[in-house]
């Protein structure tokens, strides 16, 4: 699935726009940097790694459409600045501008086009590494699943999460790739439904079975041994193994715990930030009212009456089973020092 397409030619990066999923397969076409941040922001793209791979790209359309300005250095600056912002609880997306401008200042270059072939270079490369260890870590991580197992998932974790393969969705692949019959249950994860469009969208597409629980039946199915193992994605991992994943994640992670259910989380070692030491220190993004006051543009909620809208919360590391990266599998306590 090649759903982030970059025409380097042009300068056009194409989305498969994951709002409309899994109805029509539309594309989003991105020009401009404000293209760019709109896409992140309505989520026409969403998932940690894809949006990383998003902002970098985006790094190439700035240059692009801001070289004709002779002061486009400012300029470059502030974008890459509004471009890291767009959503703040992801680390990969200020993780991958960062490492562009880092990149970019290392080598000195001062030429808008020599910038865009520079940066062009190492957005897709980016693109293709993700992949890569999504691969790795679906391999890896594939030994902790067993033939016959259900899986419960949250959210989306999958190809369209990321370059493409997946990082939760990744393992279940490899584990199906290795001969082991799999079963799937995709909560729902509203108010966006990642779990019951697009990582239902993305499953039955590869054969692999898959079923779409309502998040609250979450209790319900562990009770009944109706589940085996917990798989999910992350959005930023502290230092101390917390892991910030979307809303109802940590819910999920308490429900395990009592259930004797192993609860895992696979991500790339990108994803852990060395930044954070722990799980409270990282911004929790609170997105708008629309998406849980309305369903299909029907409102649900009456009038005069506010949402809470977090969109992502918090799983305290000892919930966590492992930690299933490209490298290697942790344990609880965590160590990710020397990484
Ligand atoms: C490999 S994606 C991991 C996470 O980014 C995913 O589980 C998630 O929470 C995505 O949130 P979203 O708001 O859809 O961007």
């Amino acid at each position: 699935m090649n759903h982030i397409q970059f025409d380097k030619v042009n300068g056009i990066l194409k989305l498969l726009d994951q709002r409309f999923l899994p109805e029509k397969e539309d594309w989003f076409i991105c020009k401009t940097l404000t293209d760019v941040i709109y896409a992140l922001k309505e989520m026409v793209i969403r998932g940690a790694p894809a949006i990383g791979i998003t902002a970098a790209y985006g790094c190439c359309i700035l240059i692009k459409e801001i070289s004709k300005y002779d002061d486009w250095q400012g300029k470059l600056y502030r974008g890459l600045e509004n471009l890291a912002a767009s959503r703040p609880t992801a680390v990969n997306l200020s993780w991958a501008v960062n490492m562009m401008r880092h990149k970019l200042e290392d080598l000195q270059i001062k030429d808008p086009q020599l910038i865009y072939d520079f940066w062009t270079k190492e957005a897709t490369s980016l693109h293709e590494f993700d992949i890569e260890i999504n691969q790795k870590m679906g391999k890896l991580g594939a030994d902790l699943l067993e033939d016959g197992d259900v899986v419960m998932t949250h959210c989306n974790a999958g190809a369209l999460a990321t370059g493409g393969y997946g990082t939760a969705l990744g393992v279940i692949r490899a584990a199906v790739e290795q001969g082991k019959q799999i079963k799937v249950i995709a909560n729902e994860t509203r108010p966006f439904l990642q779990g019951a469009r697009l990582t239902a969208y993305e499953l039955a597409k590869d054969g692999i079975e898959v079923k779409v629980a309502c998040d609250n039946a979450c209790a319900f199915l562990m009770k009944n041994k109706m589940i085996n193992k917990v798989i999910v994605g992350a959005d930023r991992i502290a230092v101390n193994g917390d892991v910030a994943n979307k809303i109802g994640t940590y819910g999920v992670a308490l429900l395990a715990k009592e259930h004797n259910i192993p609860f895992y989380v696979a991500a790339p070692l990108y994803t852990i930030d060395p930044n954070t030491a722990k799980g409270d220190d990282i911004n929790i993004e609170q997105r708008p009212k629309k998406e849980v006051a309305f369903i299909n543009d029907k409102k649900i909620i009456p009038d005069n009456v506010d949402v809470l809208n977090f969109a992502f919360d918090i799983t305290p590391a000892h919930l966590v089973s492992a930690i299933i990266t490209e490298k290697d599998i942790f344990r609880f306590p965590y160590d990710f020092k020397g990484l």
